[in-house]
């Protein structure tokens, strides 16, 4: 299958979205599943929060459309939204988290899901993490493997969605979510941002063979947490110590927009995780 290309003399069109966020009313950090997370660092909790709706207000003054899922006391991660479920043309691939300390968030998800309407909703038999391991391109289902997701929860979302998947492994613990190392940044032509170390040898040639346009980051970059970052076609919101993405971004007709979500970084994510989108 052909990459969707872009007629690249077209302006960039934002098309308006419909988002999933948590608020992080119970954030801390007193476990450690991922590299970023140190206990032993305090969270200011009331930064957290205006950091978060920050995010949540830019999204509404752009146009967005953000819904809210209701925090919990027990589950100090649920900010993390993206995680959650993945969900293509209103079909809901319900998450099945790699650890117990967030095994519940998965069906306060599928709670909202059923609760607001959605009715193709599939509870999965294998380990995804949502929109943490799955990128959607005009063409693919791109997903993660190697730290959360199962490469067997691949085919059980090529088989629910319709979607080619193409496999893809991480091998750098800093990057243990796809979403930490590849931004999708339009949708309706294959156009994504990645940080090639984070993936295997073979796994950087499928992206290369694919993506050949795609914008690569530095270590710095990606240090930063700048691959995770939401776009709406137009807008690209993302941490804003990646410097170094901004001149590319722009330079392709993306407008960056730098978020400040130093507090949430102490859990392990930033824009992305915390942007569920739902694709209705
Ligand atoms: C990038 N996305 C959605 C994420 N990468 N999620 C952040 C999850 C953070 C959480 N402490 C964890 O380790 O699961």
């Amino acid at each position: 299958m052909l990459s969707e290309t872009r007629d690249l003399s077209a302006p960039r069109v934002a098309r308006p979205r419909r988002y999933l966020m948590c608020p992080p009313a119970h954030f801390k950090v007193t476990y450690s599943i991922n590299p970023w997370m140190d206990p032993a660092k305090p969270v200011d909790l009331p930064l957290a929060l205006a950091q978060w709706e920050d995010l949540r207000d830019r999204y509404r003054a752009l146009g967005h459309t953000v819904e809210l899922l209701e925090p919990r006391p027990d589950l100090p991660d649920m900010v993390f939204a993206a995680n959650g479920a993945t969900v293509i043309d209103g079909r809901v691939l319900g998450a099945r988290f790699a650890h117990p300390e967030r095994e519940a968030e998965a069906a306060a998800h599928l709670d909202w899901f059923r609760a607001h309407g959605f009715t193709e909703i599939h509870e999965p038999s294998h380990i995804n993490e949502g929109e943490g391991d799955f990128a959607v391109t005009a063409s693919y289902l791109l997903a993660g493997r190697g730290f959360r997701s199962s490469p067997l929860s691949h085919d059980e979302a090529q088989e629910f969605f319709g979607r080619p998947v193409i496999g893809l492994d991480l091998v750098d613990p800093r990057y243990y979510h796809l979403d930490t190392a590849l931004c999708v940044l339009d949708d309706s032509a294959d156009e994504i941002m990645y940080y090639p170390d984070a993936f295997s040898p073979g796994s950087r040639a499928v992206l290369a063979r694919l993506f050949p346009d795609a914008v690569i980051a530095s270590a710095e970059d990606a240090g930063a947490l700048g691959l995770n970052a939401v776009s709406d076609g137009l807008h690209v919101l993302l941490p804003q110590g990646a410097v170094g993405l901004f001149s590319p971004l722009r330079e392709r007709g993306f407008v960056p927009v730098g978020m400040d979500l130093g507090e949430l970084l102490k859990g392990g994510g930033s824009v992305k995780c915390c942007t569920q989108e739902l694709r209705v």
